[in-house]
């Protein structure tokens, strides 16, 4: 009865879901269900009275009648319940459409660390999977007005049938309960098959992805990983295909047996009104309509219980599908809304952190302080913790202890979306997107032309991009526009640092921005540093420690723990470890 009651919650939380998406749905399934429920008895009643009149009287303009009664009937009911088909097929497509919208606003909205953690990725998968391949929702929907058409005709069916003998009702009820009975075991079975089936889908899918990656092509061939790329799908198909020999093979045994319960329905029912035509009881047009109401009600009460065991079957699926929505969203939270600020300052107060899965911290107690318009460069080897650092700024991780203070309020409190207006990052793993050059800049805010050719300048692509001939609407990549243009890493990366200055947000972090770049491009970011970011408050991460001569302040990290802080000439004079690194880094560059 638990489970029935959390099946209640889940159909009730969905069908809420479905009135919010689109609220016209379900008045429209009520009626089509109707007319659907209605169309079968023109069929088991009306050839009743022409059998009737054929054995009788058989006045040949009666019998026009009732065949042109049954004819007329059948296209009035075929025409309305194929138009009702088409607009519920067309509702159900913006149904699943209103519903991926709704997945991908939610996905969108869940901390950066679950995207990382497997347990959450995997139950993301387990509860997305039957809804994105296996039409859940769809499959959901669908019983909805199939039971509610079948408990109609069912209703009918009863009224009918009583009339004759109500034991029979009583009879094929008996049966087609011990077959869903057998139909809920095999349902049961396909569940825990399905749910072995996702890690291996999700292998089998990375391996399909490596051959056909264009990103990953180039390695792909290099390191001539065909033959390994391929067993591993073989491997993938082997393990699957044992699952679905032994799914088939139950599910062959689980038909058989019903069919051999549905034959022997049908001997009990043909009997009793065989001997209830001998006795006189009925007439062979009464019969015609029993046998006819029988069978369709079998049918029916045996589709209403596979119905209902299909709808409690979707509820699994759809539970695990609540509680990936139900997961709590950590560093969203806050709602202090920033306004405009005329300066901001950034305070790191014995901040601790570690990654979700990590044993060691990344981060250990780290304090610092940047005041507004102050530029900011930070150093250290790779793996120090300098791009975590970053991380936790841009509030993607909270830290295990500590806090992070703008204007000395701790970052949780204010509003996440307001918050990242403070933020123009260019992250060492940038991405740009296949949309065109604009729109990776203004992502549909209205683009203001003068600041973005601005940004492109300063930036140091807009020769580039004005050499294309479609300009700032070219597309990147040829993912969906075949004129699209594939540009070098440098450039990509001049065009996410453009990025970053077009959104002209009061704090600007640029972590690694000149990897890709050619010397006479990094020289000109290093020479308009101070230009690109104007009195904005700024953050630099470099190898290069030349870059850390242009900057008010320099932390240098070491192993998570931030080991010195002060001016180039001061942490020179410290003889610490810049002091080291920057002598090592000298000998290559005098
Ligand atoms: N998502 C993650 N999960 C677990 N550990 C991580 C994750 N990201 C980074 N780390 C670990 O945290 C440590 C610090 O990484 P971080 O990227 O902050 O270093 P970094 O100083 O920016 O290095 P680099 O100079 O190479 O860019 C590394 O040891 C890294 O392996």
């Amino acid at each position: 009865m638990k489970g029935l009651k959390g099946d209640i919650r889940i159909i009730s939380y969905f069908l809420k879901l479905v009135n919010t998406i689109l609220p016209s749905y379900i008045p429209l399934i009520v009626i089509a269900a109707f007319f659907k429920a209605i169309a079968p008895f023109i069929n088991i009643v009306m050839p009743k009275f022409i059998l009737d009149e054929l054995m009788g009287q058989q006045r040949i303009h009666i019998f026009a009648l009732l065949v042109g009664g049954v004819v007329i009937g059948n296209g009035v009911f075929n025409l309305i319940n194929s138009f009702f088909a088409t607009k519920v097929d067309i509702a159900n497509s913006k149904l699943v459409n209103g519903f991926e919208l709704h997945l991908g606003r939610h996905i969108m909205s869940m901390d950066f660390e679950s995207l990382e953690n497997p347990k959450i990725l995997n139950l993301k998968d387990r509860a997305l999977f039957p809804i994105t391949n296996q039409g859940v929702l769809w499959r959901m929907i669908g019983g909805f007005i199939n039971l509610l058409q079948i408990i109609l005709t069912l209703i009918g069916l009863v009224a009918l049938i009583s009339t004759i003998n109500v034991g029979l009702v009583g009879i094929i009820i008996g049966i087609v309960l011990i077959n869903s009975f057998i139909f809920k075991r095999l349902q049961a079975l396909q569940f825990k098959f399905n749910q072995e089936l996702i890690p291996l889908n999700r292998g089998f899918s990375y391996y399909a992805s490596l051959a056909s990656d264009f990103s990953m092509g180039k390695d792909v061939r290099i390191y001539n990983m065909p033959p390994y790329i391929l067993s591993k799908i073989d491997e993938f198909n082997e393990k699957s295909l044992d699952g679905f020999k032994k799914v088939f093979g139950m599910q062959g045994k689980y038909e058989g047996i019903s069919n051999i319960n549905l034959q022997f329905q049908m001997i009990i029912v043909y009997t009793y009104m065989v001997w209830k035509v001998f006795k006189g009881a009925i007439s062979v047009g009464d019969f015609a309509m029993y046998i006819s109401a029988t069978n369709n009600f079998s049918t029916q009460v045996s589709q209403l219980l596979t119905q209902f065991i299909e709808i409690r079957q979707m509820c699994r699926y759809l539970d695990l599908y609540l509680q990936f929505e139900a997961l709590p969203i950590k560093v969203q939270k806050g709602s202090k809304e920033i306004g405009v600020l005329s300066s901001v300052n950034i305070e790191f107060k014995n901040v601790w952190f570690k990654y979700p899965q990590a044993e060691d911290y990344t981060l250990k107690d780290v304090s610092l302080t940047l005041n507004s318009g102050e530029k900011m460069s930070i150093v250290g080897q790779n793996g120090a913790g300098k791009t975590t650092f970053i991380k936790l700024l841009c509030r993607l991780y909270e830290p295990e202890r500590g806090e992070i203070l703008i204007n000395g309020v701790n970052v949780k409190e204010y509003a996440f979306d307001d918050y990242t207006k403070l933020l123009s990052v260019v992250f060492q793993d940038y991405k740009l997107f296949s949309f065109t050059i604009q729109e990776n800049m203004s992502f549909n805010q209205a683009c203001n032309q003068e600041e973005l050719e601005i940004a492109l300048q300063k930036s140091g692509v807009r020769d580039k991009v004005a050499s294309l001939d479609k300009g700032v609407e070219t597309s990147l990549y040829k993912n969906f526009d075949k004129e699209g243009t594939e540009l070098s890493g440098g450039e990509m990366q001049k065009l996410a640092i453009a990025r970053a200055i077009y959104k002209n947000a009061p704090i600007v972090v640029l972590d690694e921005p000149t990897a890709a770049l050619d010397p006479y491009a990094e020289y000109e970011i290093y020479a308009k540093f101070n230009e690109l970011v104007k009195n904005k408050t700024a953050i630099y991460i470099s190898h290069r420690l030349s870059s850390c001569r242009f900057c008010d302040k320099i932390a240098v990290f070491d192993n998570g723990r931030l080991i010195e802080q002060g001016t180039h000439t001061e942490l020179k004079e410290q003889d610490g470890k810049y002091a080291q690194m920057w002598k090592a880094q000298a000998q290559y560059y005098v």
